[in-house]
């Protein structure tokens, strides 16, 4: 295939997401109208272009701490019943409508309490609203499952309370468990507490390692935590050395580089988000490149399609652009999801042999 993929036909293919925040991607329309009917007067504007340019520029500060500050705009929305349903509705159907055929989205319950809700209220309110938004999806023909993870914040002390409240919904559409927020000073064995406990229940985490710390945390993440996956892992190129020329590439693995490789731990990469919080230089100098040449198992994410003002078909279309990667390259990137889904593995092969397969050899051949 000569020519490069357009966004259109990306926006085609079946996609699955694992590192989505449903706290990072809300409309801006729905944060306008969700903070007239609480009376949160705070919004730096009330037009919605405007204020979702507001996102992507605040968010794009080169630092990890001023990027979250962002998130007190939309969390400070969804503090009820009501809001928190319509935002995992409206997450689902924008998914779908985007091709993304599953996903797994996340968030931090204990940050939905300001109102009254119960943790279990907030828990309940985003399954309803997923639900629905899956439903609806359905009806205008774009099939989407969503899987939830929920996320503690790695600041606060509340880690083994959310891992509880992951294992009690674990059959109500709740697939795992999460650690986010600053990372420098907030190392991942705070909440070892948490993550024995997970283990001992035989449920799924990821932690956010490796994106504003290096190695010690992605490090931390794997060999005290025994996290599943690494939400972004980008650092781990600080252990891999890179001799020779572009075409005779000569790489040297570190042994914490070959660990993460060897035993095919996955990477939740998110190439705009990384570029914001200053983690990659551009799309173009991102980690990715090397890691998908070397076969690491990595997989392309959004993290925050408000404050990246992106999609997941903007993310793939970015690397095409970056990396001339094809229908091969999109589809590799795809089934290693699939495969890191925390998803009970029949379902996995089911929607990589009845979804993905069939969907990337339907684009190959309808644009060969
Ligand atoms: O990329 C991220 N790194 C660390 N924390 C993050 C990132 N994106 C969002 N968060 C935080 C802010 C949200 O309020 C929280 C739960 O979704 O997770
Ligand atoms: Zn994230």
């Amino acid at each position: 295939m000569s020519h490069k993929l357009t966004l259109e036909q990306i926006r085609r293919a079946p996609k699955v997401l694992l590192h989505d925040h449903l706290d990072g991607g809300l409309r801006p329309e729905t944060i306008i109208e969700l903070a007239d009917a609480v009376g949160y007067t705070e919004l730096p504007t009330d037009d919605p272009a405007a204020l979702g340019d507001w996102f992507t520029e605040a968010a794009d500060s080169g630092s990890l701490v001023r990027y979250l500050e962002t998130f007190g705009h939309t969390v400070a929305v969804m503090q009820t019943r009501e809001a928190l349903e319509r935002v995992a509705a409206e997450c689902a159907e924008d998914l779908a409508a985007d091709g993304v055929v599953y996903a797994e989205v996340r968030y931090a319950p204990e940050q939905h309490l300001e109102a009254g809700l119960t943790l279990e209220e907030v828990v309940e309110a985003v399954q309803a609203g997923f639900e629905r938004g899956s439903r609806c999806a359905a009806e205008r023909g774009a099939r989407i499952r969503v899987g939830t993870l929920l996320t503690a914040m790695r600041h606060a002390a509340r880690s083994r309370e959310i891992a509880e409240l992951t294992v009690r919904h674990r059959d109500a559409g709740v697939v795992g468990f999460d650690i986010a927020g600053a990372e420098a000073g907030h190392p991942p064995t705070r909440h070892l507490d948490a993550f024995e406990y997970l283990r001992r229940e035989n449920a799924h985490f990821t932690i956010h390692a490796g994106e504003a710390f290096g190695l010690p945390s992605i490090w931390e993440a794997l060999q005290w935590c025994g996290a599943d996956r690494l939400g972004h892992g980008v650092r781990i190129v600080d252990d891999i050395e890179v001799d020779g020329a572009a075409d005779e590439e000569r790489p040297r693995l570190g042994r914490l580089a070959a660990y993460v490789r060897d035993k095919r731990v996955p990477l939740e990469m998110c190439p705009s988000s990384n570029v914001q919080t200053g983690a990659a230089e551009s799309i173009a100098a991102h980690p990715i490149g090397l890691l998908r040449r070397l076969r690491f198992r990595v997989t392309v994410n959004t993290d925050n399609r408000l404050q990246s003002g992106t999609t997941l078909s903007r993310e793939f279309a970015g690397l095409v652009d970056a990396f001339g990667y094809d229908w091969d390259d999109l589809e590799w990137f795809t089934v290693n999801a699939m495969k890191s889904a925390f998803l009970p593995f029949d379902e996995r092969l089911a929607l990589i042999n009845g979804r993905i397969k069939p969907g990337f050899a339907q684009l190959k051949w309808a644009t060969a």
